[in-house]
């Protein structure tokens, strides 16, 4: 898993279709649906739109925080943190082919304990201040350094990232820039998206080969 993981930012019906169309259309690789809502009916209804949206561009599709959504409507993957399901409660339902992604905030050990249970992929965040979660704790380089050293399982970052701060997450070790605010805040989404798949692909293509 590489690339512009983007997350949904609270739009519904044809506003969050639309936005997400066009961050696929800029080449993101990975959508969360991210919805805190109670609305189960729309949540489905959106979450299965979603869903066809993303294979028509053949990226990755998770839910955030609802294994049964995920389950409902086939999602590739589903993503936990502190106060959702647990990860083997997540793998019991889901199976071994759905993806689980696992919160980590700015805890080493946490990765390392979801990394040995199973996880799929783990992320870490916030690297910055987040206008979507002002609160988050605050996660740093170091860490991120520290994580790519010990762990083979892909890294996704989080909070606050914004096209001047992408590189140094790439640079340390990021396999994934998850981002909300500045893709969906962008007046001009597609070409936002766009700009984060290039610096991934150049991140990537500066790196030297495996011998
Ligand atoms: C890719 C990714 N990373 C972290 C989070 C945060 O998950 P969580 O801590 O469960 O907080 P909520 O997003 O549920 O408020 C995420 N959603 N996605
Ligand atoms: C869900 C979440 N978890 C930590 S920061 C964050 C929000 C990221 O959104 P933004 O890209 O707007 O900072
Ligand atoms: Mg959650």
């Amino acid at each position: 898993m590489q690339g512009l993981y983007v997350i949904t930012d609270g739009s519904t019906g044809d506003t969050l279709l639309s936005k997400v169309e066009q961050a696929l259309r800029g080449g993101a690789a990975i959508v969360q649906y991210r919805d805190k809502t109670t609305d189960q009916v729309r949540r489905e209804q959106e979450a299965a739109a979603l869903r066809s949206l993303c294979q028509q561009h053949n990226a990755l599709f998770i839910i955030n925080d609802d294994v049964a959504l995920a389950k409902a409507v086939q999602a590739d993957g589903v993503h936990v943190g502190r106060d959702d399901s647990a990860l083997s409660a997540a793998r019991q339902a889901l199976g071994k082919a759905t993806l689980i992604g696992v919160s980590c905030y700015n805890r080493l050990e946490l990765a390392l304990d979801a990394a040995a249970q199973g996880a799929d992929y783990i992320a870490f965040g916030s690297f910055f201040p987040s206008p979507t979660k002002p609160n988050a704790p605050r996660a740093t380089l170091a860490l991120l350094q520290m994580a790519r050293q010990q762990l083979r399982l892909p890294i996704c970052t989080i909070g606050g990232i914004t096209l001047d701060t992408a590189p140094s997450l790439l640079a340390n070790g990021a396999d994934m820039l998850a981002v909300i605010t500045d893709v969906f805040n962008s007046p001009a989404i597609a070409q936002q998206a766009a700009r984060y798949q290039a610096l991934v692909l150049a991140q990537v293509r500066g790196m030297p080969h495996p011998v």
